[in-house]
């Protein structure tokens, strides 16, 4: 549904996006990955027609998509039903239609019971889903959501994602970007993108599975580990909440080197095993070695 070739864009003297040759197919969740700044909006922008391309080249197909901006302006002093008739009006769609349409919707997205609420007593969840009511009233067959569960609290992240899930059932093509590393397991095809770059495409399992490094899970008794990262036997060693991740070259050899080495430093190790990487310690592997 959407394909481009090369594309860039330039503000100034920074690339946001930079050669980016991909493929979005009918019936994806294709999921944009990548920390604030890695040019996620500029090409969701792109995708969307709304700046164009220094050079490179898009194709979009099917004539219907709605777009969730990163900050949607919805109306805080107006109801949801009188948010949702404002935006059904704009998109030019009669209001008996956008009565019927904005029911079955509302019921999708649990908000049937809260149209005569204002939109800024919404919670943050809430008003994301108004937003994707609003993105959806014109039936499109392709969804463009720019990070939809910014800032959204991990239960009404859960929820949004269920129905992201239901809408692909019935045939809509998403296309969404998200900073959240959970949230790119929960596509069916990922593009981690970093400074500019897509540096990986694929579905979450195979990305993983071509993952060419092991990874040691450590939980020791100092607060402070990244001298593991001296080690040549390791790629890159990161907190994850309390437990340490390395990236390794060889499982075996690289366990022997960090035991020996926090041996040297008395550092008391509660545990060391290998864990199947997950797409964080994929995509932090594959930033550190775009860097070097
Ligand atoms: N209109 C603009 N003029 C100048 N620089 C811009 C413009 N839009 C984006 N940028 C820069 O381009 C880079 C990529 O920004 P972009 O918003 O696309 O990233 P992002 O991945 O969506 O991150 P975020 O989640 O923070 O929005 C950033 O360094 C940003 O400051």
């Amino acid at each position: 549904m959407i394909e481009t070739e090369s594309l860039t864009k330039v503000f100034g003297d920074l690339t946001a996006v930079s050669g980016v040759t991909l493929k979005v197919a009918k019936g994806d969740i294709w999921g944009l990955v990548g920390p604030d700044g890695a040019g996620k909006t500029t090409l969701m922008r792109m995708f969307c027609g709304l700046i164009e391309p220094n050079s490179g080249r898009i194709t979009r197909t099917g004539d219907s998509f709605g777009y969730m901006p990163q900050k949607f302006s919805l109306y805080g002093d107006l109801t949801v039903a009188e948010n949702i008739n404002f935006f059904g009006a704009l998109y030019k769609i009669d209001s008996k239609t956008i009565r019927r349409r904005s029911d079955e919707i509302l019921e999708i997205t649990d908000l049937a019971g809260f149209k005569s609420r204002f939109a800024d007593d919404l919670s943050g969840g809430m008003k994301q889903k108004l937003a994707l009511t609003c993105a959806l009233l014109a039936r499109p067959a392709l969804l463009i959501l720019d990070e939809p569960t910014y800032g959204v609290d991990p239960e009404s992240r859960k929820e949004f994602w269920k129905i992201l899930y239901e809408l692909n059932k019935e045939g809509v093509t998403i296309v969404v970007s998200t900073p959240y590393m959970d949230e790119a397991e929960l596509c069916k095809k990922v593009a981690l993108m970093s400074r500019g770059i897509i540096m990986s495409t694929g579905d979450p399992g195979s990305l993983k599975k071509s993952f060419p490094y092991g990874i040691l899970e450590l939980k020791a008794s100092a607060r402070d580990l990244d001298f593991i990262n001296d080690l040549p036997e390791v790629v890159d060693g990161d907190f994850y909440g309390d437990k340490y991740h390395v990236a390794v070259y060889d499982v075996e050899q690289a366990k022997a080197a960090i035991i020996n080495l926090l041996s040297e430093k008395k550092v008391a190790i509660h545990y060391i095993r290998q864990i199947p990487p997950s797409m964080e310690d994929v995509f932090v592997a594959m930033t550190k070695e775009e860097v070097v």
